[in-house]
């Protein structure tokens, strides 16, 4: 079985990184397009005997698993230069939220797949969020799960939920990345401490923090209480935390949501259009 990867940009080229670390594939088991050809070719060089492949045409011709991993407004230009080539044996995957996996059925003769990665599957960490369309069968569940369980933990997903779990699982990383910045930049303020030390105390206590909840010692409310030691030190460091973070996640969401739903208008548009021809 060949799987096929339309667009190697950062997430194309986690997936197709992770799949062959995990050695869940061999390097030959893969054929990559991208629009700008040095990017697979870099692929190709890091994994010797991955098949770099011409245009997207030819990757939808030769593998069975087609994984579209553009962005969502170069969807329209991918489809009308592969769509032509799939047939009821293919699997697409599209790995972005806002293409509805029913318009994309009716566009294309085999069944649809949406599969939302996280940078954490770089390290084969975290979650990979599944959605199902309506031709998908147990068994291609069966094998999508299979295969994307090498990257991190699947699970399925339904499209309400889509946007919030994406918004933790894979915008989560960007949004703790911020905030444990902005924690490294006002040691450096306030103390003097180097951006070195206070960023390599950050990042020990990060992964002592994911110990602690890979192993289930604490939950989250419970870690919280152990720490804040009655009229301790921790609780005075809290009290602006409590004064200005409640409501912030909320905009935050509110935002992911709003842009959410513009995309998923304008992506309809041009699919809708699509329809048409
Ligand atoms: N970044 C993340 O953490 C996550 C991203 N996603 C989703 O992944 C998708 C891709 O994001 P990301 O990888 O960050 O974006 P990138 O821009 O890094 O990658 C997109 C790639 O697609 C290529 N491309 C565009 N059009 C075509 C085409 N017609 N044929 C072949 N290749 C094409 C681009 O080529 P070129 O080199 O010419 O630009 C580029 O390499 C997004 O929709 C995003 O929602 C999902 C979960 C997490
Ligand atoms: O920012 C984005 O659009 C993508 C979706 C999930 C993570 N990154």
């Amino acid at each position: 079985m060949q799987i096929g990867f339309i667009g190697t940009g950062s997430m194309g080229s986690i997936i197709i990184d992770a799949l062959l670390t995990s050695r869940s594939l061999q390097p030959s088991q893969i054929i990559a397009a991208n629009r700008t050809l040095a990017k697979v070719e870099l692929l190709a060089e890091r994994h010797p005997g991955l098949v770099v492949a011409a245009n997207n045409d030819e990757v939808v011709r030769r593998a069975e698993i087609v994984v579209v991993c553009v962005k969502p407004f170069e969807y329209r230009q991918a489809l009308e230069q592969f769509a032509d080539a799939l047939t009821a044996q293919h699997v697409l995957i599209t790995i972005t939220s806002p293409i509805p996996l029913e318009d994309l059925a009716q566009l294309v003769p085999c069944p649809v797949v949406r599969v939302v990665p996280s940078i954490t599957n770089a390290a084969l960490g975290g979650m990979v969020l599944c959605e199902f369309g309506p031709q998908a069968t147990e068994s291609l569940r069966k094998r999508i799960y299979q295969l994307f369980s090498a990257l991190g933990q699947p699970v399925e997903v339904t499209f309400s939920l889509l946007r919030i779990a994406s918004d933790i699982s894979s915008c989560g990383p960007a949004f703790l990345s911020y905030l444990l910045q902005q924690m490294i930049e006002a040691a450096v303020v306030e103390t003097g401490i180097s951006r070195e030390a206070a960023t390599f105390f950050t990042t020990q206590m990060v992964l002592g923090f994911s110990k602690l909840l890979e192993k289930e010692i604490f939950t989250l409310p419970e870690l919280e209480a152990r720490v804040v030691v009655p009229a301790g030190i921790t609780g005075q460091g809290l009290i602006p935390l409590k004064e200005h973070v409640p409501g912030l996640f909320h905009e935050v969401f509110k935002r992911t949501h709003q842009k959410f739903a513009e995309d998923i208008e304008e992506v309809k548009k041009y699919l809708d259009s699509m329809k048409q021809t």
